[in-house]
């Protein structure tokens, strides 16, 4: 299997290049030159088996020859050994037919980790092969960065800096990346906002010197293989429900567009999905594209869901590639537009395509709040505020016999305000974790510059 860049400029790697390159060196992003197929029997063999086996067989197609077969089972085993519950990402009912798929059961309480924790083992195992050593930069909204460095601190071979919008994760979150006492992890405030982290470095991977000096790699979903890592849990939740004797339904609560594409992915392997649907909260780029045809950033503000205040959403390119026929230039062309003119309009053909495989719905602030008091009164489920956008827009879809289910994308307990506002309950932190807000924490706090960003990563790795 190959990977070729979504600008169609930049050489076609292996799988293990990919993931130590991050970003294609022409400012695109890795894909698979062709989807390998699962058919119907194949997904039907995964009912049954355990999450390891299962990851097994969904991800091997993808990795080439990175690692043996006994090499992959033991790097996912030891990924999902600290995971706090037997099934890994269990499917558990909320109503009728409407389903949440809990993602928030490793170390650092938020889907990120169900990659996070699996790319760690395979940087380690590649990196200790190579004998060479890589600076990962990475960008974050609050869940990312606290799964990065969970997953990568104390090694020897990587030094990690996270950057996150200042004033903008929440406490819980920010705890998470500024206490760990490790020497290779930096957690740097920026002044700015989501947006502005991921542009940063997407600028460092875009400086070829400093990119090579520093031997940059990133775990954002820039990164192929965290989305590969993503695409399992939409087959082993599907195939709980009856897939593929029967169809099922997602619905992503949705920032920058990586989760939802890792199901648009077991979809193209031969999943049968009926609706893939769009969860955004009031950063709703994605929603009034699918409504409008018209991709127009409108800046970020700040919500009660902060991990999805995002509104350059890195994946949709991915996903342009593909309904752009997988033309490189056709892709450049509408990325430039978006960096200089602020957005772009689909042509009616993409906008079809985008339809045909895509719903999609917003969740305002109230609109959020009510989501989680209402499924606690329901379905007696604390959720947060990311979910609770999730769980909102699922209810307003057409009535389906097709089951629904919804991702429940991190643990109530990282977002203790939004949730004590909605219901009266604090949710509280699991015990391992009981002292987080006595840790001391360590913070470099930096302006949105890139020259100022770049100096600070050079001069403080190892
Ligand atoms: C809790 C949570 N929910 C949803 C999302 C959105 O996921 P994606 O960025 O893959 O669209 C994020 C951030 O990515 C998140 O941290
Ligand atoms: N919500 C994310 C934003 C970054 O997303 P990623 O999937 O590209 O790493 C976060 O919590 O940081």
């Amino acid at each position: 299997m190959r990977y070729i860049s979504t600008r169609g400029q930049a050489p076609a790697l292996s799988f293990e290049e990919a993931m130590l390159s991050g970003l294609a060196r022409d400012g695109g992003l890795y894909v698979p030159e062709s989807w390998p197929q699962m058919c119907a029997d194949e997904i039907a063999a995964l009912a049954g088996l355990s999450y390891e086996d299962a990851a097994f067989r969904v991800m091997r197609p993808f990795i080439g020859d990175a690692f043996t077969d006994a090499g992959f089972r033991d790097i996912i085993a030891r990924a999902y050994a600290g995971f706090g519950h037997a099934a890994r990402c269990p499917v558990k009912q909320l109503d009728s037919n409407h389903f949440l798929l809990e993602l928030f059961h490793g170390p650092t309480l938020a889907f990120k980790d169900v990659a996070m924790q699996l790319i760690g083992q395979m940087f380690e195992l590649s990196l200790k092969r190579s004998g060479k050593r890589v600076t990962i930069v990475g960008a974050t909204s609050g869940d990312t960065g606290s799964a990065a460095i969970e997953a990568f601190a104390g090694l020897d071979a990587v030094d990690v800096f996270i950057l996150y919008p200042h004033g903008r994760v929440s406490e819980v979150q920010r705890r998470q990346m500024t206490t760990p006492p490790q020497e290779n992890v930096h957690a740097i405030a920026v002044d700015g906002d989501f947006d502005d982290c991921q542009a940063r470095l997407k600028d460092m991977f875009n400086d070829h010197a400093f990119r090579d000096e520093v031997a940059l790699a990133g775990v954002n979903s820039i990164n192929w293989a965290r989305v590969l890592a993503q695409v399992v849990y939409f087959f082993t939740s599907a195939v709980a429900l009856g897939a593929p004797h029967r169809k099922v339904s997602f619905t992503v609560p949705t920032g920058n567009f990586g989760d939802i594409f890792a199901g648009y992915v077991a979809k193209r392997m031969g999943l049968p999905v009926e609706r893939l649907v769009i969860a955004t909260n009031q950063n709703d780029i994605l929603h009034r594209t699918l409504a409008t045809g018209a991709h127009r950033k409108q800046g970020v503000t700040p919500s009660i869901s902060p991990s999805m205040d995002i509104q350059v959403s890195s994946n949709f390119e991915r996903l342009l590639f593909d309904i752009y026929d997988r033309e490189g230039a056709a892709v450049e062309q509408l990325m430039t537009a978006l960096r200089d003119d602020g957005g772009f309009a689909l042509d009616q053909g993409a906008r079809d395509r985008l339809g045909r495989e895509f719903d999609s719905g917003r969740a305002s602030e109230a609109e959020t709040s009510a989501a989680i008091r209402r499924t606690l009164a329901r379905s007696a489920e604390l959720i947060c505020p990311h979910t609770a956008c999730g769980v909102k827009v699922a209810e307003e879809q057409p009535a389906s016999a097709v089951p629904m289910i919804t991702l429940a994308t991190a643990h109530p307990a990282k977002f203790p305000d939004a949730v004590e506002a909605a219901t009266g309950i604090r949710p509280g932190l699991p015990e391992r974790m009981a002292d987080l807000f006595q840790r001391p924490e360590r913070i470099e706090r930096l302006p949105n510059d890139l020259a100022a960003l770049k100096s600070f990563v050079a001069n403080q790795r190892a």
